[in-house]
């Protein structure tokens, strides 16, 4: 978790009365978040619920239908350095050439889209970057050859490239086993400690990140909950957002929630994804 010191300095992101919407469908309305440098913040919510519409309007992608967003004092702007972001899991084709080394480079290189000249500050530069991910072995390994905790920590890697004020990471544990969860996790919790990274971490499950988590995000029928853990996890402010009976329990400083509506008959579902919310918890609380 951040230094709560921290808490005085100038905001990474301000949102202010923010609403997205398709159509007549509100994902969100009325959101204000301010986040500040090296807060973790866990951004939960079913299938469709807008988390990664909301990455996709810090990332300059999608303008919001109303209110203001500001990313270090500026409007959000497309390919800016200020942001990292680990897209949900997409695996290179097996026929990808591309080596770990050339990835992380791309990633400094920015949008400009081809290997940029070698030369030994960037190549310095590129290990320096896989060091800090604990994966220098893999300079010179093919991507595709990776493993999925593999590939995962390159993509932080790459994220991390141009030093950003704020990383975005959209399920980044989606298909990890229980082990590259934790490292996934620790490895971005240890960036953001280093470097004062704020984190928003997209996850459909709170106990992986619960050790690191500042604030909690809730999203959920174009509604929203925002607070630490305490104050967001409960029986009492889940079943208010949702309008109907959920209950939440700590086990063991794990926490299970049962009663979410099961949104698997509904047309936003994605069908080959996790369970939106898994009672299968993974990691005990401090
Ligand atoms: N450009 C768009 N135009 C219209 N609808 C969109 C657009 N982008 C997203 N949507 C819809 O908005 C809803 C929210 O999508 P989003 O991907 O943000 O949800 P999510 O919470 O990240 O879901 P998941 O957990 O399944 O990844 C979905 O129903 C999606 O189909």
């Amino acid at each position: 978790m951040s230094d709560p010191s921290a808490g005085v300095e100038e905001p990474v992101l301000q949102l202010d009365g923010g609403t997205l919407a398709f159509g007549d469908r509100v994902l969100w309305s009325e959101l204000d978040l301010t986040v500040r440098p090296g807060e973790f913040i866990a951004i939960l919510g079913a299938n469709g619920s807008g988390k990664s519409s909301l990455m996709k309007a810090i990332l300059g992608l999608t303008p919001l239908t109303s209110g203001r967003l500001e990313i270090a004092g500026s409007p959000p702007a497309r390919g800016s350095r200020l942001i990292g972001y680990v897209p949900q899991e997409r695996r290179l084709a097996p026929s990808s050439p591309i080596r770990v080394r050339d990835l992380v480079g791309l990633g400094i290189d920015g949008a400009s889209w081809g290997i940029g000249w070698p030369n030994r500050s960037r190549r310095l530069r590129i290990e320096r970057i896989l060091a800090s991910v604990g994966a220098l072995h893999l300079a010179d390994v093919p991507v595709h050859q990776l493993s999925g905790g593999e590939q995962q920590r390159i993509r932080i890697g790459q994220a991390l490239s141009t030093d950003p004020r704020l990383l975005l990471c959209d399920e980044p544990l989606l298909s990890l086993d229980l082990t590259h969860q934790r490292t996934v996790v620790s490895l971005i919790d240890h960036c953001r400690a280093e470097r004062g990274t704020a984190v928003l971490f997209v996850t459909h499950e709170i106990n992986p990140v619960l050790p690191y988590v500042d604030r909690v995000l809730y999203l959920a029928d174009g509604q929203f909950r925002i607070g630490t853990v305490a104050e967001v996890m409960t029986s009492e402010s889940l079943s208010a957002l949702y309008g109907s009976p959920i209950e939440v329990v700590r086990v063991g400083g794990r926490i299970l929630i049962a009663g979410v509506p099961d949104l698997s008959e509904d047309e936003h579902h994605h069908a080959t994804e996790a369970p939106p919310h898994p009672v299968v918890a993974h990691r005990a609380a401090p």
